[in-house]
Parts: structure tokens; sequence; C-alpha cells
């Protein structure tokens, strides 16, 4: 597999590439929306996901044939701290039942139709504690980035990340509070289900966490102070698919707590994503509003490992059915309003 950069400013270099929405394209989608059977905006936000498609993807392409769903794994230092209601062999165990077709995720991936691709990180070298010192190094940080950049299939035409890792409910919470303040107890919520007593202790873990790394830098230092590889795996994916004009759907929290640290490094590195679904877990919401993002489905999911951005690509699958099926006025001989 090719090196796409040898370190961490090299690949903050690659955030600032100039890919953007292609106006031309967007104005052809706007101008078809507008003649298409049914009055103007009835479509609701399925009209506005279909032209931020078109956008991205440029050119007249209008169909999604072949979503990618990645999922990155990775082990938490600070696991050993009690911040999980699971053991962090946990992590492993999930990655052979994602590669057996077992987990949730396989299941709705095969209903979207997509493609799936299982990415274990370093899983027998987890993270250093973060309450100690950085989570990674900038040589481990850049291999995880790599790694998400590499993992991505040029050929898809939709990306949905997520990801696989005991404790990184609680990275995410240290990410959220270092780079948009508050307190650690609204970022930090139950997880995979901590009772009262492990929640008070990872809310502390999450506290002195940025109370140890907090304010050191941009959202990729961030990252390699308080994050894990498998949410620099995410990150790394997210910014090749901008790259490569692939429109990304985010998860959960873990996943969103990533985005955030590109967008922190490099504003407007998550335009061309979308929010797949608002997660149960506390603190998803706020997360949300920092990206600017609203969530296309609320079902009450706090599952991760894709699930919620995999369910979402059926949403925007019927956006472009509809905006690349539908017949125009003209053609229906319907009269126009
Ligand atoms: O995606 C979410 O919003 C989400 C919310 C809660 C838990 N998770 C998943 O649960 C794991 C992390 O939970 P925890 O309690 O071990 O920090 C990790 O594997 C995530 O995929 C995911
Ligand atoms: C069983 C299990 C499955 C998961 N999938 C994503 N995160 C998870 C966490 C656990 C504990």
């Amino acid at each position: 597999m090719t090196q796409p950069f040898a370190s961490l400013s090299a690949f903050r270099d690659l955030l600032a590439a100039p890919e953007g929405v292609d106006q031309m394209a967007l104005a052809a989608a706007a101008d078809h929306n507008g003649q298409l059977t049914k009055p103007p905006g009835s479509l609701g936000r399925l009209e506005d996901l279909a032209l931020w498609y078109r956008g991205w993807r440029g050119g007249d392409r209008a169909e999604i044939a072949a979503p990618q769903v990645i999922v990155f794994a990775g082990n938490h230092g600070v696991a050993a701290r009690g911040v999980s209601a699971f053991p962090a062999e946990v992590t492993g165990q999930m990655v052979l039942n994602f590669q057996a077709g077992g987990a949730a995720v396989n299941q709705l991936a095969r209903v979207a139709g997509a493609s799936m691709t299982v990415v274990p990180l370093d899983l027998d070298r987890p993270t250093a504690d973060f309450t100690a010192g950085p989570a990674m190094t900038e040589a481990e940080l850049v291999a995880a980035l790599a790694a998400g950049w590499n993992a991505v299939d040029v050929t898809a035409d939709l990306l949905v990340v997520g990801e696989m890792g005991i404790a990184n409910t609680t990275s995410a919470a240290a990410l959220a509070l270092a780079l948009l303040g508050g307190d650690a107890a609204e970022w930090t919520g139950r997880g995979t289900g901590v009772g009262d007593a492990a929640l008070a202790v990872k809310t502390e873990v999450v506290r002195a966490g940025v109370a140890l790394h907090g304010g050191q830098g941009d959202g990729l230092e961030t990252l390699r102070r308080l994050g894990g590889r498998e949410l620099a795996g995410m990150a790394g994916a997210m910014a090749r698919a901008r790259s490569l004009r692939i429109p990304v759907i985010l998860d959960g929290f873990i996943c969103c707590a990533a985005a955030l640290c590109l967008e922190h490094t490099r504003a407007g590195a998550l335009d061309h994503a979308v929010a797949g679904h608002l997660s149960a877990e506390g603190g998803h919401a706020r997360l949300l509003q920092a990206l600017n993002k609203v969530p296309l489905l609320q079902l009450g999911l706090r599952l991760g490992e894709a699930s919620g951005g995999t369910l979402a690509i059926s949403v925007l699958k019927a956006a472009l059915a509809c905006h690349g099926g539908m017949a125009t006025f003209a053609q229906a001989g319907v009269s126009d309003g």
C-alpha cells in the first residue's frame, strides 16, 4: 500500500486541498429539480440531499450504485480505568464477528446494498492512557490516518465510516470537551451502558485527560493526545473521500468526534458529509450542532459500528432515485403551477 503522507503536517496540507462543490453540477441539479412533477420543495430534505450529492460528485453523476461502509477498530489504554461496561477483548472479538457477517452492521449494509470493509488497527497495542500522557505518538497517528486514507475504495460513490473500540466514548467525550469546552459531565455518557459509579469515574478520566492535554494544538494534535487509532482511521477516510469527491455519511458520537478534529483543523473539511443519525449517547446532539449538521434519522441507536450511517444510505438513495427517476412536468404532460 502506498504511503499517502509521511507526517502530520503533510496530512494537514492535504486537508487544505481545494476540492469543493462543482457549481455547474449543482446549478444543473437545481434546474432539473425545479422541473420535476411535484410542488416546489415538497420533497423537503430529500431535495437538498440530491442537490448536495450531485454538487459533490460533480458532472451529471446522479446515482448511488456503489456505497462503501468502513468499520475501523482500535483499543484504548483508558479501558483499564473501568470506563466501559465491557472488557477490552470485545473489540477484537467483534472484529471477527464483522468479518464473519454476524454483526448488526453486516445486516444493515446488505439491506442498503453496500460493500463492507473492516480495518482492525494494531489491536494488540492499545493507545496509551491519556491521563498519563498522549494517547499516540505522531508516527502512530500518521499510520492510522494513512490506514483510513488507503481503506477508501476509489470506485465507491458514497462512504459511511464507523468504529468499534471498547472505551472509545471516553476518548470521544474528551475530544469534544477539549475542542468545544463546557463541563466534562455534559460530554460524558453511558457508552455501552455503564452504571452510575463507572460514569463518575469516566467523567473524572475525561476531566483529567483534558486538564493535561486541552488547548495544546489544533484538532489533529488533540486527536493525537486524546483520540484513538479507529478515530484517526475514520478521519483519514473522510479526508480521502473529500479528495475523491465521494460524499460521506457520518455515524454516531465517536465518528462525529473524529469529524470534529478535522473541522477544527480545517474549517469546511466536513462539507462533503451529512449526519446519518442522532445517537442516544448524551452529547451527540451538541456535537452535531457544533458541526452544523442536522441528523437524517433519530431511532434511539447507540451501537456505533457505522450502523446509523448505514441505515441512512437508503434515505440518500431514495433522494437520488426521485431526483433521477421522476418525470418533468413537460415529459408527463402535467400542468406547471
Ligand atoms: O455511535 C455511538 O454513538 C455509540 C454510543 C455508545 C457506544 N458506542 C459503541 O460502544 C463502544 C464504546 O462504548 P464504551 O462504553 O466502551 O466507551 C464502541 O465500540 C462504540 O462503537 C457507540
Ligand atoms: C457487543 C458490542 C458490539 C458493538 N458494536 C459496536 N460497539 C460495540 C460494543 C459492544 C460491547
